[in-house]
Parts: C-alpha cells; sequence; structure tokens
C-alpha cells in the first residue's frame, strides 16, 4: 500500500517556490492582489452575526452524536469543546509553529517542501490553481518531522519533533472519535462499516501561518476550497480569519473558542454520506494586526480503500450519487480538478440541486 507521501509525490503540483517574506513587506504587491473581493469588507470577521454561528459541542453531552449530525447536516462544520487533549498540548502546538514561522527566512527554505514533495516549509498547496498569491506560509509534516526539523534546529529539534508526534498522536485518537460519531449520526455502526479498515487512518499535518497584512481588505490568506480528508481537526490560536460558506447565507466567520478545536466534513466523508453532510467551503481573511496560525490535522482513511456511499444511505429513493473511489484516486482527481473534483466522481444530482433547477426554472417563467 502507498503511503501518504507517495501519494502526493505521484500528483505534483507547481508552484512558485521564493516568495518574499511577507514580513518585511509594507505595501501589498500586485502578486497578492485580489481584485474580486467586493464582498469582503461586508464579510470581515469583526462582522460575523451571532444568530448564524457554527454550533459548538461539548463532547461529553450525552446527545453529542445527535447534536454533531445536526451541524453536519446544516453546516458540514462544528466546533468541539471537552474534548480531552489538554490545553497545555495545543499550547505547546502553537509555541512550535509560532517558533518555526518567526525563524529567518532563509532558514525556513532550509526545509522547503520540494515540486514534487509534500511535507516542508512553503506556499498553501492549492497555490497553483489561483493567478494571484496567498497571504500566508505553510508547513506540512507527513510522518516523522525528524528530517524536516534537524534542518530548521540542527542543535535542539528533539523537544519540537516530541511535540508534534504528541499532538499527532492526540489527534489520531480525537479523529476516530469524531468519525465513529458521525458515523453513528448517519445510523452507521462499526460492524457496518468494517470498521478495521478505518482504524489505519493517515493523516497529514499543516501548520500555517497568516502574518499581519498592510491591506488585508484585498488580501487572501487562504482561498476558498474544501478539504480532500473524511475529517479536518483545526487548532486556531484566538485570532479570527477562518470563514465557512453556508448555502444560503454565504460567508459566516468562525471565531476563535477557548481551548475549542474546529471539525470540517472533508470530501470523502461527504461522499460517504451519500451527499448528506456538505464538505464545507472554507477560506481565510487577514488583518493588519495580528498574526494568526492554525494546525490542520487532515485525516482520511488508508490510500487504498474505496470510499463510496454508505449502503445504508442508498436505497429506490436515494440512488447513491458518487462513484466509490480511494483516497489515492480522489487526489489525483483533487490535484487536475481542485474544487471541481467533487462533480467528476458524481453519477447524478442531488435531489437538492434538482429542486434548485426546479426553481429556477420557475423564477425564469415568471420572469419570462
Ligand atoms: O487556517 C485555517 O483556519 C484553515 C486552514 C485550512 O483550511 C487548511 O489547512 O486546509
Ligand atoms: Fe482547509
Amino acid at each position: 500500500m502507498p503511503s501518504l507521501s507517495e501519494v502526493y509525490r505521484a500528483y505534483p503540483v507547481h508552484i512558485q517556490h521564493k516568495h518574499p517574506d511577507l514580513n518585511s513587506l509594507q505595501e501589498l504587491p500586485e502578486s497578492y492582489t485580489w481584485t474580486q473581493l467586493e464582498e469582503h469588507a461586508n464579510n470581515h470577521p469583526s462582522n460575523c452575526s451571532p444568530n448564524e454561528s457554527v454550533p459548538v459541542i461539548d463532547l461529553n453531552d450525552p446527545n453529542a452524536s445527535k447534536l454533531i449530525g445536526h451541524a453536519c447536516i446544516t453546516w458540514g462544520v462544528y466546533q468541539v469543546v471537552n474534548h480531552g487533549t489538554p490545553m497545555t498540548l495545543l499550547d505547546d502546538i502553537q509555541w512550535v509553529g509560532e517558533t518555526l514561522f518567526s525563524l529567518p527566512s532563509h532558514q525556513k527554505h532550509k526545509a522547503a517542501r520540494s515540486p514534487d514533495g509534500v511535507d516542508g516549509y512553503g506556499l498553501a498547496r492549492i497555490s497553483s490553481f489561483f493567478p494571484k498569491l496567498m497571504w500566508s506560509e505553510g508547513f506540512t509534516i507527513v510522518g516523522s518531522p525528524l528530517e524536516r526539523f534537524r534542518q530548521l534546529w540542527p542543535q535542539d529539534y528533539n523537544k519540537y519533533c516530541d511535540i508534534v508526534m504528541q499532538y499527532d498522536e492526540t489527534m489520531k485518537k480525537l479523529a476516530e472519535r469524531l468519525m465513529w460519531l458521525m458515523m453513528e449520526s448517519l445510523g452507521i455502526t462499526k460492524e457496518d462499516l468494517k470498521w478495521d479498515q478505518f482504524k489505519k487512518t493517515c493523516a497529514a499535518l499543516q501548520l500555517n501561518s497568516y502574518p499581519t497584512c498592510p491591506d488585508p481588505d484585498r488580501a487572501m490568506g487562504l482561498a476558498a476550497h474544501t478539504d480532500s480528508t473524511l475529517l479536518t481537526i483545526l487548532y486556531q490560536n484566538n485570532i479570527s480569519g477562518l470563514q465557512v460558506h453556508r448555502k444560503g447565507t454565504g460567508w459566516v466567520t468562525v471565531p476563535p473558542v477557548p481551548g475549542g478545536l474546529v471539525v470540517n466534513v472533508g470530501d470523502l466523508f461527504h461522499i460517504l454520506s451519500n451527499g448528506l453532510y456538505p464538505s464545507v467551503l472554507h477560506r481565510v481573511l487577514v488583518n493588519r494586526i495580528q498574526q494568526r496560525l492554525s494546525v490542520a490535522y487532515l485525516c482520511g482513511p488508508p490510500p487504498n480503500v474505496k470510499i463510496c456511499p454508505h449502503e445504508k444511505l442508498v436505497g429506490p429513493n436515494q440512488p447513491p450519487l458518487y462513484k466509490s473511489v480511494t483516497w489515492n484516486e480522489y487526489l489525483g482527481t483533487k490535484a487536475k480538478h481542485f474544487n471541481k473534483a467533487l462533480s467528476t466522481v458524481r453519477v447524478c444530482a442531488p435531489l437538492s440541486d434538482l429542486f434548485d433547477v426546479n426553481e429556477t426554472l420557475r423564477n425564469s417563467e415568471q420572469v419570462g
């Protein structure tokens, strides 16, 4: 079975690797100026509506699975508290991120991601799909960070490695717990799922830094995308910036909750749920005042396990909406089609889309 690194290596994305040190720029260069952001100012993180907020779920609540199911159907994202991850570990991983991104540029470039590689320092992988650059830097870890951390901190890499390994271990357990709660909320039991296959989940850790920006209304921290995962667990420091897109509402800010973790439904869980749980579209805006940091635990199945709409969610009135696909195959599709990848594995349009089409037709008839 290929490792996640081998899978990524098979689908190189071509992005410009040398970029300026964002902290040194006094003005937003043309190459970082996004022009189609008129709605940006109205949607700035400070303008979030309290009535439309991403559900925060206490994992100690006996109804957690039900609440998660409701959040997944209506939002495709939720925040969790009382998830069992020690606050000290969250502080430690934040400290690793802060220390890493504050290294001098030349030092970070020693651990630069290679063009056909996945791990290391560099621009967001999705950069190749956009004409403009994003106001962020990232560091991806797959498996052990040892080699990369040795390049960054030749003397004392061990203490950083220990924290990352511990964080990875903790997130792995949490991801399994959350995945199970999400399955349960769909009426899928461990027996139904051949759970053993999912015991060996594969994951990557993505550290992101969004430096302060001289012109935040015209810049983009991370452009709108969905994650190619089953689910993603995101830790954000106490600075807003993450927004999720909700049908009928538009962009909604996900405010940081002390000690909370954000959980996104990814493309593969969307497929498995036969389209019931939307894979949430999200993006990151930047600000003028404080650096934002995030750590994403991107969790998928073993690369060669087939993922398809679960048979319990398929029936005469609910045809399967997606073909079966492995994570390996799906990452290839995503590398080629990016945000259109899900529609390339779609068999037929979901009923909700048909309703939308009917609505559009009705409206156009009225107009005509
Ligand atoms: O920084 C964030 O809040 C989001 C990061 C993200 O979406 C990702 O790494 O895929
Ligand atoms: Fe993401």
